[in-house]
């Protein structure tokens, strides 16, 4: 993404210390869609990004609840792929898989409906950040239950310091690091 677009969405970004804990500075990414153009840059990024590096037929993308959701759907659209949500425990209806995990602010539980991913499917996984890796690793995990491959984690954001990406079995794509 070319420098000043990065700079942009860098500067529409809120930035929340001790939240939602003490010591924990928070990346807030809502304020990005106050502007229609900066998330239009940041999608086509990921597009070409995807399209020019994996040529292979992208079947699903995975978008972690909840700020995953902003961006899976657009991109899964424009991709022509299945959109697949993972969600924390207790939301989705049916017969799950679920992962434990640790993230940079405390535990959780994710789940995936089982038959939503089907198995040799080519699968990419967004989220709005990576910090610790904890969430992203999970869903891989579940990914894995479901026997599907992980193509590519994505990030909008990616801390690090935290070295989340480290904990992932595929390559990770993130635009702004932090
Ligand atoms: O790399 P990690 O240390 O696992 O942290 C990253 C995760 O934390 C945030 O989600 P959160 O669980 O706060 O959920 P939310 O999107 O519902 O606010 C963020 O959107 C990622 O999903
Ligand atoms: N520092 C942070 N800002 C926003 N979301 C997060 N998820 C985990 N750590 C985060």
């Amino acid at each position: 993404m070319p420098n000043h677009d990065i700079e942009r969405i860098k500067n529409l970004l809120g930035t929340h210390e001790d939240f939602p804990k003490k010591g924990i500075v928070f990346k807030d990414m809502f304020p990005v869609f106050q502007d229609p153009t900066a998330v239009e840059a940041l999608i086509a990024n990921i597009v070409h990004h995807i399209t020019s590096t994996y040529p292979e037929k992208i079947d699903t993308v995975v978008g972690l609840d909840a700020r995953g959701f902003l961006f899976g759907p657009l991109v899964a659209l424009r991709l022509g792929a299945a959109f697949v949500p993972v969600r924390k425990q207790g939301k989705l209806p049916g017969e799950c898989v679920s992962a434990v995990y640790e993230k940079e602010y405390g535990q959780d539980i994710f789940e995936l409906q089982k038959d939503a991913v089907k198995a040799g499917s080519r699968v990419i996984v967004i989220d709005d950040l990576i910090a610790t890796g904890g969430s992203a690793g999970a869903a891989g995990e579940l990914i894995r239950k479901c026997n599907a491959t992980t193509v590519e984690y994505v990030f909008i954001m990616e801390l690090d310091f935290l070295e989340g990406s480290k904990k992932l079995d595929a390559p990770v794509y993130s635009l702004i690091h932090l």
